[in-house]
């Protein structure tokens, strides 16, 4: 596999380093071993979501071309490009955010379970439930730490006390935050550190039980450790989840993802196993992103 000489290789190419050769025999240290082996990823999964000729235009700016990507169910599949290329833009196409912007225009299809979700018909109410996204920023309401996750689940459906007791300590389990937070439930969600208030907003999107979870750059704003925790959690919850990872980070999305999608100025230039993208590209493009050649 090919080490990425930075850890953030989109923002600082170093174009003296490696070549390709030197990265192939170079050792691979533990830390950055692909999350899946690759036969267990390539294994064959359903197809979760599929865009299909998906264009997307901000106004006269055309800002995807004709992607087609398949998600295949229950594994991480990252996506990755240089600064500008698309991948935020494609996120918020799965989850329709963008509709709620005027003269942002998608056409194509994008099919969740089979079904387009780019349609008018495709009710707002199932995309939403199916499909969660946490932002690159966490944004905890100004609320108690409870109110955070009850509030979202309320919005969606009507249940008892003691359900919904329930609901909040099972999200906060999945989202590795019960232990840190259980006796302070009644204070306010602000006072929880940076890590913290992350895992609290994937508890709040796991809470209203999605099929799907959309995470963009979700550790760019954290330590270390906290980086480390929430990748440990991407790779319990995709037992029961398609993830979806927008990440600047080589090596977090060797660590942590089944497949890879790499993108540049709009196109999706090439899709494949993770361990095939960082260890046999097929396109120079790719090959020169992952070893920081360019950005
Ligand atoms: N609201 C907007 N109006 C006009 N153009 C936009 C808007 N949002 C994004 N763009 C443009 O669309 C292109 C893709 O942006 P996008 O945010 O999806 O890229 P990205 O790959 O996620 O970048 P980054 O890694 O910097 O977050 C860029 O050229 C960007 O300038």
């Amino acid at each position: 596999m090919l080490t990425p000489t930075l850890d953030n290789a989109a923002c600082k190419p170093d174009r003296n380093t490696h070549s390709m050769n030197d990265l192939r025999t170079a050792d691979v240290p533990q830390r950055i071993a692909l999350a899946t082996p690759q036969r267990e990823a390539g294994a064959v999964s359903p197809v979760k979501i599929a865009a299909r000729g998906l264009d997307f235009h901000y106004d006269r700016f055309h800002a995807l071309k004709s992607i087609d990507l398949e998600v295949p169910e229950k594994r991480v599949t990252a996506l990755i490009g240089p600064s500008g290329c698309g991948k935020s833009t494609l996120l918020r196409i799965f989850n329709r955010i963008y509709a709620l912007y005027p003269k942002q225009v998608a056409s194509g299809e994008v099919l969740l379970d089979g079904e387009n979700i780019l349609s008018p018909k495709y009710p707002m109410n199932r995309l939403r439930s199916k499909v969660g996204m946490v932002f690159q920023k966490p944004v905890p309401f100004p609320m108690t730490i409870y109110e955070n996750i009850a509030y979202a689940i309320r919005h969606h459906e009507k249940m008892s006390k003691p359900d919904m007791d329930n609901r909040v300590e099972h999200a906060l389990r999945q989202a590795a935050l019960w232990d840190e937070v259980k006796d302070k439930m009644g204070q306010s969600a602000l006072g929880l550190s940076g890590g913290q208030q992350q895992r609290l907003c994937i508890a709040r999107a796991v809470a209203l039980r999605p099929e799907v979870l959309l995470l963009d750059e979700p550790t760019s704003a954290l330590d270390p450790i906290s980086t480390s925790r929430i990748e440990q959690l991407v790779e319990e919850l995709k037992q029961h989840y398609t993830i979806l990872i927008v990440t600047h980070n080589m090596q977090q999305a060797a660590r942590v993802s089944d497949f890879t999608a790499f993108m540049y100025l709009g196109d999706l230039i090439e899709h494949d196993t993770t361990e095939t993208i960082f260890s046999n590209p097929s396109k120079q493009q790719t090959e020169d992103y992952i070893t920081g050649r360019f950005g």
